[in-house]
């Protein structure tokens, strides 16, 4: 794919890494601080992967593709822990987990039980390494940084322990190289560094696919992709945006199947399955973007589409 030659030397390495940490950790500005400014992330336009970027940090030998999670929390509502399933799915998908720890705040009950969540991934099928990055280093002082250090080594089982400062650049260098020793050899998953990015996006896929496999999910366990076409802000006749407290979301989705008899399913008699699935999954979209929904379901048949990279691609996987 890539028409960057550095991008297929024979030593180059790709592959995904994910921040987790409880709100306010530094998750974000340590994303930026790796990420470097030179990479612009477009929006708006159809989501590329199944999770959402936060950015992509290329150098000649490796590129590192930083995805975000909703957020680990401690559930509270069903869509809280369909969120936090999705994190969990998320995390088993990446290369490498950075579990950020801010030095200035003692271990606490949210970090253990991220830790908890994260030990389950190191466990997990894939043996997902976490990297634990002590954030905020610039804060404390070097006993108390060093302190916070061996409090977060008990904490569990990290591949490797790094405290970092994203304001004052001190070893984010090194948080990357430490990064980029996980990822397996590959090419440039983004040539260039391009990216499309489209957070809801790919939520609201996960919530209709989980919709449309309710009840079906033995006849069709892989064979079913999603694909937001767009969300758009449905206005008057005359373009002008509607009135606060009528504002509507139209959310146009893609539901691909294999197979003919599999479409049918999906919809079911006389289209009966596909406007449940369509009940479903808005209230959920409602939920989750805070606005009315006006849900537009298609579903067409992609032919064997998991075996076809070209598909895979074009469905987000
Ligand atoms: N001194 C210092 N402050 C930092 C550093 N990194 C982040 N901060 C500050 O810590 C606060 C939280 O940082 P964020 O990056 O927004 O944290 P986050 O984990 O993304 O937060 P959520 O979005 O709430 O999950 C902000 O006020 C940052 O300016 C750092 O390396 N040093």
């Amino acid at each position: 794919m890539s028409t960057d030659a550095r991008g297929d030397a024979p030593d180059h390495r790709s592959g995904f890494a994910c921040l987790v940490g409880r709100p306010n950790a530094g998750k974000s500005t340590l994303t930026n601080a790796l990420v470097g400014e030179k990479v612009a992330i477009t929006s708006g336009r159809p989501q590329t992967t199944r999770h959402t970027i936060r950015g992509i940090v290329n150098r000649p030998d490796a590129q590192l593709v930083l995805v975000d999670t909703p957020g680990l929390h401690r559930p509270r509502t069903l869509l809280g822990e369909r969120l936090n399933d999705l994190v969990r799915e998320t995390l088993t998908e990446v290369d490498v987990v950075v579990f950020c720890l801010p030095a200035d705040q003692k271990v606490g009950p949210g970090d253990r039980y991220i830790a908890a969540q994260l030990a389950d991934v190191m466990r997990g099928r894939r043996g997902t390494p976490v990297v634990a990055a002590v954030t905020k280093a610039d804060t404390v002082s070097r006993e108390q940084l060093a302190q916070h250090l061996l409090a977060v080594d008990q904490l569990g089982d990290w591949a490797q322990i790094v405290p970092v400062s994203a304001v004052e650049g001190y070893q984010v260098g090194t948080l990357t190289d430490v990064l980029v020793q996980h990822l397996p050899a590959g090419p440039e998953l983004y040539p260039g560094g391009e990216l499309t990015d489209e957070p809801e996006a790919v939520m609201v896929a996960e919530l209709v696919r989980e919709a449309a496999l309710e009840g079906v999910r033995d006849e069709l366990p892989h064979s079913l992709a999603v694909v937001v076409d767009e969300i758009v802000p449905r206005t008057r006749a005359d373009g002008s945006p509607r009135p606060p407290g009528d504002e509507l979301l139209d959310v146009r989705v893609d539901v691909f199947v294999e197979r003919d008899s599999q479409k049918a399913i999906v919809i079911g008699k006389r289209g009966a399955r596909l406007r449940d699935v369509g009940t479903r999954a808005r209230s959920g979209i409602e939920a989750l973007l805070g606005s009315r929904v006006y849900l537009d379901l298609h579903v067409k048949v992609a032919k064997d589409w998991q075996r076809d990279p070209k598909q895979l691609r074009r469905l987000g996987f």
